[in-house]
């Protein structure tokens, strides 16, 4: 097994697989879960819009794919500063039944230095979730500063987040691999090796997912990656994975969802 081979087997199974399209419909939704199955394992998520969680986990559960949980996003992708509206949308996916919310970092107000209402966001967000697991992004590319990409990492991480993620995929910069040096960095130093990190954006070829697994090996040990730990944010990832383990014939998949 080359290790190209080993790891897009390994970023597949740590794969949210995404679809956050203006035009999603219910169709491309159940198209996309038909998707999570793959001869080379199921994907570890699907992430969709707070609409389509009820259709993605009837699909899901039609598919005996009780392993594949449902991801949504909230306060996505503007990230703004109201922490009730945040809360709200927060509640309202959990209430449609999502297994994991991917809430956005107030980050504009963050870049314009209220750390506060980071904090308080993503504590209240975490207090109504439970036991659903909160991703946090942070947006990087828009951060674009180390030092404020390292700080809203800590900010995310004291707050209580279960992971932090770099970006929505809707800016012109997503996930880096200097980017996911500094967040990997942050959750190493904060002491809470529980916390997880998703490389999320951009991410398109089976040698991106062999670099960005590299460098959480490098810092956090490659016994850490696990689907509790790391995820890839991805929409157009598969079909490069598939291909590089010699089962895009199998499953056909033409990267534009
Ligand atoms: O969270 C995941 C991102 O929205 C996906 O971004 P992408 O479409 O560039 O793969």
């Amino acid at each position: 097994m080359t290790d190209l081979t080993a790891t897009s087997r390994q970023a597949l199974q740590l794969m949210d697989l995404t679809s956050l399209n203006e035009n999603d419909t219910p169709q491309v939704i159940i198209d996309l879960c038909h998707k999570a199955k793959t001869a080379a394992g199921n994907t570890a998520a699907v992430c969709v819009y707070p609409r389509f969680v009820p259709v993605a986990k009837k699909t899901l559960k039609a598919l005996g794919l009780n392993d594949v949980t449902v991801a949504t996003v909230t306060n996505f992708p503007a990230g703004g500063n109201d922490i009730d509206i945040a809360v709200t949308e927060t509640r309202a996916a959990i209430a449609y039944g999502a297994d994991e919310v991917d809430v956005v970092f107030p980050y504009k107000a963050f870049m314009d230095g209220d750390e506060t209402v980071g904090h308080e966001l993503v504590a209240q967000c975490k207090k109504v979730c439970g036991d659903v697991m909160l991703k946090v992004i942070i947006e990087t590319g828009e951060l674009k500063d180390p030092a404020l990409i390292r700080r809203a990492s800590e900010i995310s991480i004291e707050a209580g987040a279960d992971f932090i993620k770099t970006s929505t995929g809707k800016v012109a910069v997503n996930a880096t691999p200097e980017s996911a040096r500094i967040m990997l960095e942050a959750i190493r130093d904060s002491g809470k090796q529980n916390v997880g990190f998703k490389p999320a954006g951009g991410i398109r070829t089976a040698e991106d997912a062999a670099e960005h697994l590299a460098i959480a090996a490098d810092i956090m040990g490659a016994q850490w990656i696990n689907r509790d730990h790391y995820r890839f944010g991805a929409s157009s990832l598969l079909g490069s994975l598939l291909t590089a383990l010699g089962l895009q014939e199998a499953q056909e998949d033409t990267g534009a969802y």
